[in-house]
């Protein structure tokens, strides 16, 4: 269920902060790419049981001082429309200023839950400061210091109060999302699917949940498209259309089971295309990507080759992904995009019995076990798989915390060359027996 958490604010408040502090672990699977900095501003979070997105709005502001304001603005405006919560970062070391003001009053407007954040404070002297922030008329203050984390705990507590509970699904159809940056072939790809069926369109009603579901039943496959229409549409929306497409991924995706993830051939995959691939991943969504375009590329005999390459160089270690080359206006190769997400879908829900699991990798355990840590031997005795709505594996061993890294994704590798799990994240664990 997309739950989104938008952090607005203006400069400097500590947006940025707050929001390393939500998403800090999975830092170091966004930061493991370069040139991220600038798109690094949606991730996913936890609290208690629950999974949701934050973004933080701060860094897709640019240029001059006008625009900047003009942009802030926006994207408040886009935040009231697309998030399920608002946090209203203001600092308690400046006060009120007419940006926040400004920001107030939109806000004030807008019928999503804000929550008034007073950041920075740093100790208990600057808590008294904090009341000039009623003047917003927003309700009650939530003080926090984003840099100690005080105060963090119990504001996400009451924000996770607003979530919406996953909705009653209306069918048991698999649901591909295809995503991708503005004009790489989305609606080109859903049209040529769908044709003049386009109009047996069903909007799924819904509060927060406006994305646009159809369905397709052709030559023998059956499933939901989960479509990001209606983009373009939102007259409101100028400056901003890169954000605003972000939030759309982001629904889209949270509501898909396998996600159809477009690349510009011409323009090669760029960090927004692996931001989306690394959201999917953590969010245990299955993923073909599809190299589109591909009519346009001069191709020698291993221009395949180094494109996949390229590819998997960007998006390793979750390598194991179909990737299909595909021409929308040519109708080259769609068919067999389908055919790779209902492979992907399939291999999501598979089960390995228990028996041939352990057939299979107890040999190959025996033959590479875990090394030894401080004298330490890790013996694994067996395997399950856990039920879910994606695959889960137990290793039950006598001292699961020697086991590192490497042995783990080892044994990722040996579980995908035997069972196929290709287009679909993993995940292991290893528990005391
Ligand atoms: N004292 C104190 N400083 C903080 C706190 N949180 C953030 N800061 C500092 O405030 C400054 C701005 O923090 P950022 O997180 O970059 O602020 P931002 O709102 O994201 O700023 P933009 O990216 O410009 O929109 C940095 O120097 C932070 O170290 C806090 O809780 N206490
Ligand atoms: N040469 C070529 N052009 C394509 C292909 N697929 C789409 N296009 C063109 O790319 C342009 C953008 O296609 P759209 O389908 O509107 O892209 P989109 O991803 O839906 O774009 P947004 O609505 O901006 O997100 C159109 O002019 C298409 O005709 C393809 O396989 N080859």
């Amino acid at each position: 269920m997309s739950n989104i958490v938008a952090i607005v604010g203006r400069p400097n408040v500590g947006k940025s902060t707050l929001y390393n502090r939500l998403t800090e672990s999975r830092k170091a699977i966004v930061d493991d790419f370069s040139g991220v900095t600038r798109d690094r501003h949606y991730g996913v979070a936890e609290w208690t049981d629950k999974t949701f997105t934050v973004i933080d709005t701060g860094g897709y502001v640019a240029g001059s001082d006008d625009i900047f304001e003009a942009a802030i603005r926006e994207q408040v405006l886009i935040a009231i429309e697309e998030a399920t919560v608002i946090l209203f970062m203001v600092d308690v070391t400046t006060g009120v200023t007419d940006l926040d003001d400004d920001i107030a009053d939109i806000l004030r407007r807008g019928k999503k839950p804000v929550f008034v954040v007073a950041n920075k404070v740093d100790n208990n002297n600057l808590r008294n400061e904090a009341a000039i922030f009623y003047s917003f008329g927003l309700g009650d203050i939530h003080l926090i210091s984003s840099m100690t984390g005080s105060g963090t705990g119990e504001l996400l507590d009451e924000v996770i109060k607003h979530f919406e509970d996953e909705p009653q699904d209306e069918n048991q159809l698999p649901k591909y999302a295809i995503v991708g940056r503005p004009n790489v072939g989305k609606s080109s790809l859903i049209n040529a699917l769908i044709g003049k069926e386009r109009n047996i369109v069903t909007p799924v009603a819904g509060t927060t949940r406006d994305s646009i579901h159809i369905h397709y039943n052709q030559f023998g496959h059956e499933f939901m498209l989960v479509d990001t229409a209606g983009l373009r549409k939102k007259a409101k929306v100028h400056e901003n259309i890169e954000f605003y497409s972000v939030m759309r991924t982001i629904k889209a995706l949270e509501e898909s089971d396998v996600v159809i993830l477009m690349i510009d051939a011409v323009e090669g995959i760029e960090s927004q295309d692996i931001n989306i691939f690394h959201l999917a991943e953590k969010n245990k969504k299955g993923v073909v990507i599809l190299v589109n375009k591909w009519d346009l590329i001069e191709k020698n005999n291993k221009t395949i080759k180094v494109f996949e390459d390229l590819i998997k160089e960007k998006t390793a270690p979750f390598t194991d992904v179909p990737i299909i080359f595909t021409s929308v206006v040519e109708k080259q190769r769609i068919f067999k995009a389908i055919e790779a997400a209902s492979k992907v879908y399939e291999n999501k829900l598979k089960k390995v019995p228990t028996s041939k699991l352990n057939d299979v990798m107890l040999p190959i355990i025996e033959a590479t076990p875990p090394p030894s840590t401080k004298g330490k031997y890790v013996k694994i005795k067996y395997i399950t798989q856990i039920s879910g709505s994606s695959p889960m594996f137990a290793f039950f061993c006598n001292l699961p915390q020697y086991i590192k890294e490497p042995y783990k994704r080892f044994l990722e590798n040996k579980l995908r060359e035997n069972f196929d799990f290709s287009g679909v994240p993993i995940q292991i664990y290893f528990r005391q027996k």
